[in-house]
C-alpha cells in the first residue's frame, strides 16, 4: 500500500526501503524524537519527502492531490479536536471540508452508538466531557469510513488506559471492515497486543521490521 523509496526528510529521517501492507495494523515505535511522528506525516503527504520517494498504490505521493488523499488516508490525533456547533456539526465537518454529501441523521445516531456516545445530534459539543470529545472525534473519523487510519499518540503523555481506549474503538471498528491501521505508541504492552506488523525507529532510520505473530 505504502512505500518508501530512499525517503528522506531533511536530517530527520532516511527510509531506502519499506512498505507497509493493507489491512494490517502496523506501530511504529522507538524513542522519543526518532522520527515516528515525521514518518506518519508523510503517509497524509503533511510532510513530503526532501529527498526520494513515497508510493500509495503504485503512485507518487507527490503526484496525488492532497485533499482527495486526506480522504483516504485520515489522521486521528489523540487530542481531539472540536468544532463550535452540537454533535452534528462536528460529525459532519469533515463532509463538508471534503465537499461530500452529509451524513443522515440514522448515520450519525448509528456512528454515535458505536462510540457509545449517548447524547442528541442537537446538543453542543462543548460541554461534553473529555472522554465524550474524544469519541465524538472518532465517531467523524469512522462516519468518514477512510482505506486508511493513522494514528498518532501525542508526547505529551496521554494516560496509557485512555489511549488504549482509542485504540480499541478504532481497531473494532476499523479492522472489522479490513482496513488498515498506521500507528505511533511509546507503549511495547499496546504495540504487541493490537500490531500485525512492528517497526522500530531508531535515529530516523528502520532499525528493525518485525511480524508480530497476530493473525487476525
Ligand atoms: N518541522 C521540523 N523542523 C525541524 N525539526 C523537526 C521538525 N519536525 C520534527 N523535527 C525534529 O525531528 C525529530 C523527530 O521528531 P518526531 O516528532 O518525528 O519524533 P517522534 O519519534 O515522533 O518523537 P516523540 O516520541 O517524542 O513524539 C525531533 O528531533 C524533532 O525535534
Amino acid at each position: 500500500m505504502f512505500k518508501f523509496i530512499d525517503a528522506k526528510y531533511r536530517d530527520i529521517l532516511d527510509i531506502p526501503e519499506l512498505s507497509i501492507e493493507s489491512g494490517k495494523i502496523t506501530t511504529l515505535i522507538g524513542e522519543s524524537g526518532s522520527g515516528k511522528s515525521t514518518a506518519l506525516k508523510m503517509l497524509n503527504k503533511m510532510i513530503s519527502p526532501t529527498q526520494g520517494k513515497i508510493l500509495y498504490h503504485g503512485t507518487n505521493l507527490n503526484n496525488i492531490n492532497s485533499v482527495s488523499h486526506r480522504r483516504n488516508v485520515i489522521m486521528l490525533s489523540q487530542k481531539p479536536v472540536i468544532f463550535d456547533g452540537n454533535v452534528r456539526d462536528n460529525l459532519s465537518m469533515g463532509f463538508k471540508f471534503q465537499g461530500l454529501e452529509l451524513p443522515t441523521d440514522d448515520n450519525c445516531y448509528k456512528i454515535l452508538e458505536q462510540v457509545k456516545l449517548s447524547k442528541d445530534l442537537d446538543s453542543p459539543a462543548n460541554v461534553l466531557s473529555g472522554g465524550e470529545k474524544q469519541r465524538l472525534a472518532i465517531g467523524r473519523v469512522l462516519l468518514l469510513n477512510p482505506e486508511v487510519y493513522l494514528l498518532d499518540e501525542p508526547s505529551s503523555a496521554l494516560d496509557d488506559a485512555t489511549e488504549e481506549a482509542i485504540i480499541q474503538l478504532v481497531v473494532q471498528n476499523a479492522a472489522s471492515q479490513n482496513k488498515t491501521i498506521i500507528m505511533v505508541t511509546h507503549s511495547k504492552i499496546i504495540a504487541e497486543k493490537y500490531s500485525h506488523v512492528i517497526i522500530e525507529i531508531s535515529k530516523g532510520r528502520v532499525k528493525r521490521r518485525f511480524d508480530n505473530g497476530r493473525n487476525n
